[in-house]
């Protein structure tokens, strides 16, 4: 029986790295993990234990704090296409580099009316992130968001739905519609300034959360990245994947007290899941 090595890739996972910018006013403060993951030659490496063509996961990940002082200081996808290039091109033996960063929101403190220079409170657990793939003749770049929590308390339906015997959902014409949202849009021509891209893509897809009149998750999904594609030529495609954090309403009637969809429980498990690509035709 002959036995072979199958596709394979190695890197280091989660390196947490904070920077402070110290600008002569105020600090930026960044806060981000990266994810690296190499393929190439590592044939020898699984099969014979040879090590010759192994850089070290451990190197990786200083590679990530030395390169950061000078080439982390603007986008996370400028700094992720900065240490794709390096591993690819200061090591011949790999193939493809691939750098994933997540990027935590910190904003200044907002005290008496003015930003604080150099306090800072989190933006949650919304993330900014990026996935960035180099080999030696093409390059790709997504961007995206992760964990953006977002709520409706009105314009949100649920009805005309299949009902068979297992169906005990109650239709509803006024729900809160709430998820936790997370997106990734491919760039088909690279922009030359990621964060503008990002602010103004985030800002498209709350306000089309926000004004759409939603008749389920799946069509308000479909807007959000429908509304991406129409607005922004250099994005080829954009994936959503938004879990129905369910607010079921809380039965009054049994206490005898009126009640007009007012008080709800929130339940996080089981959860919908609805997820879906958009691109374009
Ligand atoms: O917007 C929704 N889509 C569904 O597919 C679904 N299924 C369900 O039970 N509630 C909802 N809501």
């Amino acid at each position: 029986m002959k036995i072979r090595l199958g596709e394979n890739c190695y890197g280091k996972n989660a390196v947490q790295l904070s920077k402070i910018i110290r600008r002569p006013a105020y600090h930026e403060f960044r806060q981000i993990s990266v994810n690296v993951s190499l393929k190439g030659d590592f044939e020898e490496a699984h099969t014979l234990g040879d090590n010759a063509k192994i850089l070290p996961t451990d190197t990786q990940k200083n590679t990530v704090y030395a390169l950061a002082r000078d080439h982390f200081k603007t986008s996370i996808e400028d700094f992720a296409l900065h240490l794709v290039h390096h591993f690819v091109t200061t090591q011949p033996q790999v193939s493809e580099a691939t750098v994933e960063i997540a990027e935590h929101a910190y904003h200044r403190l907002l005290l008496d009316g003015a930003e604080h220079p150099h306090a800072y409170i989190s933006g949650g657990q919304e993330k900014h992130t990026t996935l960035v793939r180099k080999d030696a003749e093409s390059i790709s770049v997504s961007s995206g968001i992760s964990d953006l929590l977002i709520l409706k308390t009105t314009d949100s339906a649920f009805e005309k739905y299949i009902k068979d015997q297992y169906t005990t959902l109650k239709e509803t014409s006024d729900r809160i519609l709430a998820t936790k949202c997370t997106v990734s849009w491919m760039y088909d021509k690279l922009p030359a300034d990621y964060s503008q891209q990002f602010d103004s893509i985030r800002e498209l897809l709350l306000r089309t959360f926000a004004g759409h009149k939603s008749l389920s998750v799946q069509q308000t999904l479909f807007a959000m990245g429908r509304a991406v594609l129409e607005a922004h030529a250099g994005v080829k495609e954009i994936s959503l994947e938004m879990p129905n954090k369910h607010h079921i309403p809380f039965n009054l009637e049994q206490f005898n007290i009126p009640h007009e969809n007012e008080i709800f429980i929130a339940t996080d498990e089981p959860y919908g899941l609805i997820s879906a690509t958009v691109l374009r035709d």
